[in-house]
């Protein structure tokens, strides 16, 4: 029988690191990564049979939980008719459709194939729109591993502390500035000390990279109204949020209206898709119509545009799900915070919406820096506890607990159970 350890020790022979996200190595926790063979519905099984409730949620895709019955049934379907084709499909529109409808603002969109190709298409976008090099993100906000986002940026690079990556030449990242989230004034300092040559800011509307951290309301309409006035776009990064805070994603829930929008995740329903869009204008300088270049082998995929197009449209014919998902993590949220009280441990429950971390630290999270305050040895005991006990969480502090359709009270409470059990001995 093939166990998790035996593949890990193959894996690690042929592919870095013995996987293919870093993330997934259980590094920070210090583990080796169980090997999963199947998932249905809330749980995930590893190679060993064991079973877990499932909160990774693949990073955030499986809203429904894991071979939702009519998605499947959607992709069986689609594979009658190929799985690619490389000229224009129907679905194609089917899916800008469904997607500039949702999506204020966004009156045009490109599919990709990653989250981290839709960000760096927008990116250059915006400066090839503009006509300005420098862009503006934020300290512990990942959009992904390209070249000039790789700077003080989140998730992986977080948990393995190489938030600057090796290999990007310092010409690359010279025109990307870098701020402080929840803090305006440090993006206010960034324009004044570069009038006129900041093409766009780019941000997680709520930062799950970092661990969850809620953004404040006056910094986020600040943000809005300054890059208006300085004639910069605004780039909401909505790979995580997209589909998942509400249909209308982050922006709706703010009543924002970013210039520029990247999706990932949901949209693909658990295929490997991005996108990105914009308004039209913007949009317009996207080749063939202009002369930012940006293409795809797989772009617009007919598998995952149809398997994406049928997760989109689930979500839009049962909004009700939106409040079922919250309601799951508030139910977890609440728990936890009982579970702290009663054991005196350092931890902060920090939740949005659907998305949920538990830090491990004395003082609230508000910042990248209160994220950086947290004991990440404690989480990795955390961690342990918890998958020792048939639940598994995101092997990283610095990342986000997804709610999914499928989990049912039962396995909330015994979340909530275990949590008491795992806070009382670690
Ligand atoms: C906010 C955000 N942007 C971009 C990315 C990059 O997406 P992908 O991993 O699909 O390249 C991710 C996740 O990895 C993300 O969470
Ligand atoms: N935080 C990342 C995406 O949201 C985790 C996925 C990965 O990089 O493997």
């Amino acid at each position: 029988m093939n166990s998790s350890k035996k593949l890990f020790e193959k894996a690690k022979e042929i592919i870095p690191g013995g996987v293919n996200s870093p993330v997934r190595a259980f590094g920070s926790v210090e583990m080796d990564p169980i090997f999963i063979k199947k998932a249905k519905g809330s749980y995930i099984y590893d190679v060993e049979d064991n079973k877990y409730i499932d909160y990774i949620s693949s990073w955030g895709p499986m809203i429904f939980g894991h071979g939702d019955e009519e998605l499947n049934n959607v992709a069986i379907e689609a594979l009658k008719y190929g799985i690619s084709y490389g000229v224009p499909s129907a679905v194609e529109v089917e899916m800008a459709e469904i997607i500039t409808d949702a999506y204020k603002g966004c009156e045009m969109v490109r599919m990709v194939n990653s989250g981290t190709e839709a960000t760096m298409s927008a990116i250059r976008t915006a400066r090839g729109y503009t006509k300005k090099d420098k862009i503006i993100k934020f300290e512990g906000c990942y959009h992904g591993h390209s070249d000039c986002l790789l700077v003080k940026s989140g998730s992986g690079t977080l948990t393995y502390n190489v938030t600057t990556s090796l290999g990007v030449p310092q010409d690359f990242v010279k025109n990307t500035i870098v701020c402080e989230f929840n803090n305006i004034k440090s993006v206010k300092d960034a324009i004044e000390q570069n009038k006129n040559e900041i093409a766009c800011v780019i941000i997680e509307p709520v930062p799950g990279n970092m661990g969850v951290v809620i953004p404040d309301m006056d910094f986020m309409n600040d943000l809005r109204n300054i890059t208006e006035e300085n004639n910069i776009l605004l780039i909401f990064d909505e790979v995580i949020t997209g589909f998942r805070l509400s249909y209308g994603g982050a922006a709706k829930v703010f009543n924002i209206v970013p210039d520029m929008v990247c999706f990932g995740k949901i949209i693909g329903g658990g295929l490997p898709v991005g996108a990105y869009g914009g308004k039209k204008e913007i949009m317009s300088v996207v080749s063939p119509l202009g002369a930012v270049y940006q293409a795809g082998t797989l772009s617009g995929n007919p598998l995952a545009m149809s398997i994406g197009i049928a997760a989109l449209k689930k979500l839009r014919n049962n909004p009700q799900i939106y409040d079922g998902l919250e309601k799951k993590a508030i139910k977890l949220e609440e728990g936890f915070n009982k579970n702290i009280e009663k054991t005196g441990i350092n931890a902060k429950v920090v939740r949005y919406k659907s998305m949920l971390t538990i830090f491990f630290t004395e003082k609230s999270v508000n910042s990248y820096a209160d994220v950086m305050n947290s004991d990440t040895k404690m989480y990795a005991k955390y961690f342990k506890g918890m998958l020792d006990s048939g639940i598994l969480l995101p092997p990283s502090q610095f990342e986000v607990m997804f709610m999914n359709q499928a989990l049912s009270d039962e396995d909330i409470d015994f979340t909530i159970e275990s949590n008491l059990k795992v806070l009382s001995s670690i």
